[in-house]
């Protein structure tokens, strides 16, 4: 058998789990979801105090498996919110440590991904990368004005699964994704729906911080008065109405946990309150499915759905009978995120792409 030129260990922090992946080039030897439920993560105030522990896990779960980590060769990871860029894979560097440890567009599970990539890298004399971070920002001038002005509208989503989803539908439909008009809609512990024209996401909900869906834990839109006189109580810090928009709201709001699965179960089983509540995340989704084909000028190849909540048959039937007369809907159930690291990774060590150089 060949030997692999490069071996690579692929790590996506998301807000509901921690996946991972080793690759002997392309070819996968490993990979772990391992989920986070409240026990597990909600004792930690910020998203950054939770750095040890989900570094320990991903090296216990190596170290379970027997792979044998001194062979890697690079190490990429799914890389937060730092400021606005282009797509493409980074090298981990100073400047880019210094803005994820400091959050520098707000807190997210992927801030981690560069910090802990660095550290394992860096332990191994090997470099470490980021690929489609979240803040990949490719929106139109019109998309970005809120109606305030001060406060401008921002490219914060599922970049990495939304451009390889995009690819994949635009093939589905025989067209080059650089010619097709697609939405993605990514449903993960955040939904974010995307309008792909031509290759650029021209326009997209802020997944994170209030736009758009509400989702297994996150708020979404709330109308802005009543957030305004809920902030003004004097009863909540910063940061944790912030924590409430991102880790509160949703399913984790309404019904106790952020787990789809078993919200799936208590409908099965006749819970009518869990029903309601899951059907109106489809409900706003199906909106922003709306809102983005009116974006595309109602020129749109197909609808691309994916994501963990993709798996879920209810959630498509549903969504499928509010949009299905604006395009086809393509089903890509979970994400391919650990492949897409490892062939951004694969592409530099190649030498096919030279590493984006992150600079504030
Ligand atoms: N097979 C499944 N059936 C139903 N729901 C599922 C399934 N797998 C995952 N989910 C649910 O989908 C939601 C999102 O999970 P996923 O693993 O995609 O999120 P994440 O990767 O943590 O977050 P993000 O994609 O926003 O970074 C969770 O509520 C999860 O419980
Ligand atoms: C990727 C940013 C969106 C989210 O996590 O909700």
């Amino acid at each position: 058998m060949q030997t692999a030129e490069n071996r690579i260990l692929a790590i996506n922090p998301g807000s509901t789990s921690t996946k991972i992946g080793v690759f002997d080039d392309e070819h996968n030897i490993f990979e772990r979801v391992i989920r986070h439920d409240l026990e597990d993560i909600g004792g930690f105030e910020k998203v950054m105090d939770q750095y040890q522990f989900r570094k320990q896990i991903i090296l216990d779960a190596l170290d379970f498996e027997g792979i044998n980590v001194s062979k890697l060769t690079a190490v990429c990871a799914r890389g937060g919110l730092l400021r606005p860029l282009e797509g493409g894979t980074y090298r981990v560097n100073e400047a880019m440590l210094a803005d994820l440890k400091a959050g520098y567009n707000g807190e997210h599970a992927s801030n981690l991904g560069g910090l802990i990539a660095y550290e394992i890298a860096s332990s191994l004399h090997i470099p470490a990368f980021i690929t489609d971070p979240v803040v990949v920002d490719e929106l139109d001038p019109l998309a970005r004005l809120s109606g305030l002005p001060g406060v401008e509208r921002k490219s914060i989503f599922h970049a990495l699964n939304h451009k390889a989803i995009a690819r994949k539908a635009a093939a589905a439909k025989d067209k080059i994704y650089e010619e097709a008009n697609i939405i993605v809609v990514h449903l993960g512990g955040g939904i974010t729906v995307g309008a792909h024209h031509h290759g650029r996401v021209i326009d997209v909900n802020n997944g994170l911080s209030g736009e758009g869906p509400y989702t297994p834990e996150r708020a979404g839109t709330v109308p802005a008065g009543d957030l305004i006189e809920l902030a003004l109580t004097g009863e909540y810090t910063k940061n944790q109405l912030l924590k409430m928009l991102t880790t509160k709201g949703g399913f984790m709001g309404y019904l106790g946990t952020n787990d789809g699965r078993l919200i799936a179960d208590r409908i099965k089983k006749g819970d009518q309150e869990a029903r309601v509540i899951f059907e109106g995340m489809v409900y706003q989704t199906a909106k922003e499915v709306g809102a983005m084909s009116v974006v595309l000028s109602g020129e749109v190849d197909a609808i691309a759905v994916t994501g963990g909540l993709a798996n879920d048959e209810l959630f498509i039937s549903m969504l499928k009978d509010r949009v299905s007369w604006i395009a086809d809907v393509l089903v890509y159930p979970g994400e391919n995120e650990l492949r897409a690291l490892t062939e951004g990774a694969l592409r530099v060590m190649r030498k096919e792409e030279a590493a984006k150089v992150y600079v504030v």
